[in-house]
């Protein structure tokens, strides 16, 4: 095993990579079959996602989101490009490279007939985690089932069932956890309690990556959002600034008399003749009042005949960005 996941997910050391995944131009064409065509599922991710980060994958169905975590688990066979997962590339080291990473599918495939101890335990065995360094009842502690250690899964409510996935999913102490929509169909409380439990574990050092069709979601606790569309990354900054982009208005003027250039007073709102009596104005919100511009308009001598405003929120963004058509 490398060094640099000679180290639990709690300890980041100075040789522990900067990013947790970095690919470059990953590349998935499904083979065709006698009915369907080939599938070019991925064309061209090129993502780095921060160690220590809470990186949201989002996209409409179909977008590729689970052909790059599949990609990343072993699960699929990419056609082409590079990734590595902490540092360490999953051709060169696939074995080592799978250990980094811990993966919560979307469905529930869990044994009923087996305890969450025994399901954590048959898990660490198939990773070789030996006896001595499991970490069973701090794990199930964790994700607050320590009472339900002994009782069969199928007597677990839905949430219990998707939290056990998550220790499942962390008996190799990965430093790296990927979920895969974490909260489809589940109600608010679970899903607010199953936030805290990710929070958890991103403190203790895990880098969280979170595929979810929930904006809200990925605003919650996402520090970085990346949007796929079409298999491609159409949007990858910071949260902050992907909301910074709702804080935006544009607010049309229709004027009563001919302007010939921007007035200076305007400059800094990146505004616009459209014609020569109608001016647009992008202004945010948070910093600027409309009857401010109104007064700046007045000031400039400007007899405004008409109004409208053009507004954009998190869904316009995603959706501006993903109903575009496939290139
Ligand atoms: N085994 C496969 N064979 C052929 N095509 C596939 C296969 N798996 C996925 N695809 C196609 O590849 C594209 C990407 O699918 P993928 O499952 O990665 O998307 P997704 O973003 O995870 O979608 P969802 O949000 O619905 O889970 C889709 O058009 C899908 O139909």
């Amino acid at each position: 095993m490398p060094d640099s996941l000679s180290r639990s997910a709690g300890t980041a050391t100075d040789s522990a990579p900067a990013a947790a995944i970095a690919v470059t131009d990953l590349r998935k064409t499904y083979a065709g079959t006698a009915k369907a065509p080939p599938k070019e599922a991925l064309k061209g991710i090129t993502l780095s996602i921060p160690r220590g980060s809470i990186y949201g994958l989002l996209g409409p169905n179909g977008a590729g989101k689970s052909t790059f975590i599949n990609i990343l688990a072993g699960l699929v066979n990419k056609t082409s490009g590079k990734a590595s997962i902490w540092g360490i590339d999953i051709d060169e080291h696939a074995r080592s490279a799978r250990a980094a990473i811990g993966i919560v599918p979307q469905e529930l495939n869990l044994d009923p007939f087996f305890t969450p101890r025994e399901i954590l335990d048959l898990q660490a065995g198939l990773y070789g985690v030996p006896k001595a360094e499991r970490q069973t009842d701090a794990l199930l502690e964790a994700v607050g089932l320590k009472d339900k250690a002994n009782a069969y899964a199928r007597t677990l409510s839905g949430g219990m069932r998707r939290r056990l996935m998550v220790a499942k999913a962390m008996v190799h102490a990965p430093p790296v956890l990927v979920l895969d929509e974490p909260t489809a169909g589940v109600d608010v409380e679970l899903r607010q309690s199953l936030w805290a439990h990710v929070r958890e574990l991103n403190r203790a050092g895990t880098t969280i990556v979170l595929t979810t069709h929930y904006l809200e979601e990925a605003q919650e606790l996402c520090d970085t959002i990346a949007i796929v569309n079409h298999g491609q990354v159409v949007a990858c900054e910071s949260t902050e600034n992907l909301l910074g982009r709702l804080d935006s208005k544009e607010m049309v003027v229709t004027l009563d008399a001919d302007l010939a250039t921007v007035p200076p007073a305007f400059a800094a709102f990146d505004a616009k003749l459209e014609t020569p009596r109608r001016l647009v104005v992008h202004y945010k919100p948070s910093e600027t009042r409309v009857a401010d511009l109104l007064g700046a308009m007045a000031a400039a001598g400007l007899a405004v005949k008409d109004l409208s405003m053009v507004e954009s929120d998190l869904e316009d963004v995603f959706l501006q960005l993903t109903r575009a058509p496939a290139a």
